[in-house]
């Protein structure tokens, strides 16, 4: 089963406008569509103050590269890739955000959607830690409680740490998280920080998936499923609210091939800034 889960709900900007006309793109026959048509993407958001790697991250993650330079985001870019849980076709949406403040009024509109958040600081910066409580509100304001993991990043200044294992682990605890250590750099971690959450997020939206569809097979007479709406919404609690977790069906792409040919194709496949 692959289902696409639409999360481009995010206003605004070139990078949000092309991602919606992808998806509004695809006319769906729901009739003749099978389970494995179907395919997840997850969106997922990477804050935190300016200079602790969150763009480095994503780069590293999506192009496999790493650069010394620090150039600043200025409002939001978006990178994907795609890999696979329990035998199915994830894509992953990660979304990069301006750290300073002063673009806060343009990056929170595009936290809406998320299912997942990571919340970066750096082992060298103590205000980028202490920070992140505000970064957990911020995010929870526009997508509630959606899977999260808080990432040290820069592990590899280990000594030059200025925040202690004991304060991050119980800061992690009290905003009920998961702690991943990562070194951009060094390529420690960077992986499991998107795996894990694709995992988490795989989780529920399957189970929400099955729920959907067994209710709607207990009233197929008189509501075929996914014959008359593409959207099904009150997805799980994580994903209820409003527009944020609205599932669209979309057809496979064509020439995707055998599932054996598409697992070929998926893994690290590297994607453009929109
Ligand atoms: N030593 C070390 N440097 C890193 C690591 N990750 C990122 N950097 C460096 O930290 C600087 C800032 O990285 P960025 O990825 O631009 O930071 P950002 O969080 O996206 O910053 P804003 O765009 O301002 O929000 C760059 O010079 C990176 O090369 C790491 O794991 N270790």
């Amino acid at each position: 089963m692959r289902l696409l889960i639409q999360t481009a709900t995010a206003t605004g900007g070139a990078a949000a406008a092309a991602l919606q006309s992808q998806y509004s793109q695809s006319q769906y026959n729901y009739s003749s569509m099978r389970e494995d048509d179907i395919e997840l993407a997850i969106k997922v958001v990477i804050v935190g103050n300016g200079g602790v790697g969150k763009s480095s991250m994503i780069q590293r993650y999506c192009k496999g590269i790493f650069t010394k330079d620090y150039k600043k985001t200025i409002g939001v870019d978006f990178l994907e890739r795609q890999i696979e849980i329990d035998g199915e076709d994830v894509r992953i949406m990660l979304w990069d955000t301006a750290g300073q403040e002063e673009f806060d009024c343009i990056t929170k509109a595009y936290y809406r959607g998320a299912q997942a958040s990571v919340l970066v600081f750096s082992t060298t910066d103590r205000a980028s830690f202490d920070a992140i409580k505000e970064w957990k509100r911020k995010v929870e304001n526009e997508c509630n409680e959606i899977p999260t993991v808080i990432v040290q990043n820069k592990i590899d200044l280990i000594e030059q740490a200025v925040v202690s294992a004991d304060e991050v682990e119980t800061l992690a605890k009290m905003l009920n998280c998961r702690l991943i250590r990562t070194s951009v750099k060094e390529d420690i971690n960077v992986a499991s920080v998107f795996r894990y959450l694709a995992t988490k997020c795989h989780q529920l939206m399957t189970q929400s998936y099955d729920q959907a569809n067994n209710s709607s097979s207990q009233n197929n007479a008189t509501h075929p499923p996914f014959s008359s709406t593409p959207t099904i919404s009150a997805f799980s609690p994580t994903f209820t609210k409003s527009s944020s977790g609205t599932i669209v069906l979309r057809p496979a792409k064509k020439g995707s091939g055998s599932s054996a040919a598409r697992k070929r194709k998926i893994v690290l496949k590297k994607c453009g800034i929109l």
